[in-house]
């Protein structure tokens, strides 16, 4: 049931959450398109779970809203069977076989594919009297899979769904979440500490860190739009101007800055290197770790005094 309809599949406006006074999310503004594989990283305590949570309607934000395929998240039934979610360390019922967990799938959601649901469980050589508690940590992530598949749902949202599998698990999990989004036509946001993941899905990407949003955007784009400069040690005076500096490193022979900008790529006494989405991240990751940082960018000129 795939509804004609281009609201975002998230929008974020001011989201903010706190649990007592510790903030989770802190003024958070998002607005992504439908259609995208999103990668959600950040460190530890980041907020991605919040965000997640706050998604599904388990939890209400404390300021702001958060709009999740153009309605609150969670208010009814109808917007309930649009999204799937599959929570840290896909959770299944030990003691219920793989049958009944489709069973108790085709009763819950008005919308079970069942036909898909039992080509799936075929496909993975699934038994389908196994309990699930006997499944191993792969099996079991894959059965989660397919009961958040078979919701035929809009927007699949996934908390680190493949930390604890090996590699080889792991790369079919992400072969399958691909053919399903495609073949749903769905859009999915994902949790991960695994960049290697995020970069092998994920089309779009929100970093998280310090509670903030600290960039968020298609991937192809932030790759376009970061790059780093490389100049002989004390070179960072002569930046062009007009690039934000998202982190300026230097040893003994040469100082290095990781810049934003929208424009050409600049020439001058520097080398521009490409970036790989790891190092994106880390660099956001690594100014929003400083304290004196505050989060924010400078502009090119102020990183090197
Ligand atoms: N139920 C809760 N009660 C109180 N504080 C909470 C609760 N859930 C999360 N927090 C706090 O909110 C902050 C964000 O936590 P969250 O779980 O969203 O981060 P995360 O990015 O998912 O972390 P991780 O990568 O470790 O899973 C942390 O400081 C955490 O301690």
């Amino acid at each position: 049931m795939q509804r004609n309809d281009s609201s975002p599949a998230l929008r974020a406006d001011g989201l903010t959450k706190r649990y007592g006074r510790r903030p989770a999310l802190t003024d958070c503004h998002l607005d992504i398109p439908r259609g995208r594989i999103i990668g959600l990283v950040g460190p530890n305590g980041a907020g991605k779970s919040t965000l997640l949570q706050l998604a599904c309607g388990l939890i209400t934000p404390t300021a702001g809203s958060l709009e999740v395929l153009g309605s609150r998240p969670g208010t009814n039934a109808a917007q309930l069977a649009r999204v799937a979610f599959v929570a840290q360390d896909t959770p299944v019922y030990a003691e219920l076989t793989v049958a009944d967990h489709l069973r108790m799938g085709a009763g819950l959601n008005p919308c079970w594919d069942t036909g898909l649901a039992n080509r799936r469980i075929g496909q993975l050589g699934l038994d389908p009297r196994q309990k699930a508690g006997r499944l191993s940590g792969g099996q079991r992530a894959q059965l989660a899979l397919t009961v958040a598949v078979a919701k035929r749902p809009e927007l699949l949202i996934f908390d680190e769904p493949a930390a604890a599998l090996d590699p080889l698990a792991r790369d079919g999990f992400l072969h399958n979440l691909m053919a399903f989004v495609a073949e749903l036509g769905a859009s999915a946001v994902l949790s991960s500490h695994l960049l290697a993941d995020v970069e092998r899905v994920c089309d779009y990407l929100i970093v998280l860190g310090g509670s903030r949003v600290q960039i968020a955007g298609e991937v192809r784009d932030l790759l376009a739009s970061h790059y780093r400069l490389v100049t002989p040690r004390g070179g960072l005076d002569r930046l062009p101007t007009g690039v934000e500096v998202v982190r300026a490193e230097r040893n003994e022979r040469r100082d290095s800055v990781v810049v934003r900008s929208d424009g050409p790529r600049p020439a001058g006494p520097w080398s521009v290197e490409s970036l790989q989405l790891e190092e994106l991240v880390l660099s956001y990751l690594s100014r929003a770790a400083e304290p004196s940082a505050a989060n924010a960018g400078t502009m090119a000129g102020e990183a090197a005094r």
